[in-house]
């Protein structure tokens, strides 16, 4: 049964910093805080940051729970990343993860235990506007993770707390310290993909069947091969480093085509570069201000230094049209296009084609 408004909260506790201090400030707020450290993924089945989150729960007196999420996160994420690449895509787990399991999981738990707010670390802000909720960025540029929270439902946004959106990450350690956390004061941030912080080339070989990704060839955009390569699914559109085709000039990866293990190269930026893609997936707080709209919309399709204005129209197969004012280089299907105005998340969805 869905939980009425009460100040209870539950927060989602990874055993990092940022939930940690979530924790203590959501407290000294006035609300009843519950932890809940979900079971996504344990690399080398290290728990450690299970013990971290219980720990700072019984510092700070309150309950603990454990949800095992194991199954469906690999079901959900790691099979879908997984599979993202061998159909020449490049996926976005982070952003699934928030949308289909981390917010809905919090709620589902929440409405259990009568608890009717859901609250994480995240670096986002929410705001309502048209009489609709949306994430807005979060006050520290460097941390900002609206990117990835453009797919939450209206009930799930208005039952959210925030506590770190108005902060930096300085002022999150420095808190942390003050009150006498220090081990959470300086733990390290985490990076990337959570199950794959590394090299995502050594996961994805380790958890594909022998015989799946195999060494192909290089073509330049005449069709001529000019290398050997260990795999369509290692490369991503745009990469340049680590090609191993040693030229005197940059090289970037203009397409992959896994039917035929091959992997298209080309000398020039501008051959990156599209004037708009269609999107599969999407969600819209408010369509109707978005579709058709001649007011400004910046897409952005890379969580960092990247904005493009955009007009975004509904096609007859119900995907979004996003047509760009300049082009845009290097636009990977799979990934996420996220819309902005003023800061403000307006949506977003998956790329599934680029438009040539
Ligand atoms: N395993 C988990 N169980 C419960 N909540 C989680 C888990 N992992 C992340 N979260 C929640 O999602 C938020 C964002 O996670 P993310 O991994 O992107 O950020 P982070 O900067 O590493 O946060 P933190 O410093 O709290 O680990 C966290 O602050 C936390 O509230």
């Amino acid at each position: 049964m869905r939980a009425k408004q009460n100040k209870r909260v539950l927060l989602g506790m990874s055993g990092g910093t940022d939930s940690s201090v979530a924790a203590i400030i959501l407290q000294d707020a006035g609300y009843e805080v519950t932890g809940i450290t979900f079971r996504f993924y344990e690399k080398d089945a290290h728990t450690e940051y299970l013990d971290d989150a219980a720990e700072l729960c019984t510092r700070l007196h309150i309950p603990h729970l454990v949800y095992d999420a194991r199954e469906i996160f690999q079901q959900r994420i790691i099979t879908y990343f997984i599979n993202e690449y061998l159909k020449g895509r490049t996926p976005v787990p982070c952003t699934l993860c928030n949308n289909l399991l981390k917010w809905p999981l919090l709620q589902q738990v929440a409405d259990e235990q009568d608890i009717y707010h859901i609250a994480t670390g995240h670096y986002v802000q929410k705001v309502l506007h048209n009489g609709r909720w949306h994430i807005s960025a979060g006050s520290d540029p460097d941390k900002d993770q609206s990117f990835f929270l453009w797919g939450l439902s209206q009930e799930t946004l208005q039952r959210m707390l925030l506590p770190m959106g108005n902060l930096t990450k300085k002022e999150v350690r420095a808190l942390a310290a003050e009150r006498g956390f220090t081990k959470m004061a300086h733990k390290r941030d985490s990076q990337g993909v959570c199950f794959c912080p590394g090299d995502y080339r050594t996961f994805l070989r380790e958890h594909t069947e022998t015989g799946k990704i195999v060494p192909g060839i290089f073509y330049n955009e005449a069709g001529i091969p000019i290398g050997t390569h260990e795999g369509y699914p290692f490369y991503t559109i745009g990469q340049r480093r680590r090609l191993g085709i040693y030229q005197n000039q940059a090289l970037f990866v203009k397409q992959i085509i896994p039917e035929t293990n091959a992997v298209i190269i080309c000398n020039r930026l501008q051959a990156l570069e599209h004037n708009g893609m269609y999107l599969s997936h999407w969600y819209l707080a408010c369509p109707d201000e978005i579709i058709g709209s001649n007011d400004e919309i910046i897409v952005k399709i890379r969580y960092r230094k990247q904005a493009n204005r955009c007009r975004v129209t509904l096609t007859a197969d119900n995907r979004l049209h996003v047509c760009l004012h300049e082009p845009l280089a290097s636009i990977a299907c799979g990934q996420a296009a996220v819309f902005y105005r003023n800061n403000i998340v307006l949506g977003g969805g998956i790329i599934d084609a680029v438009v040539e």
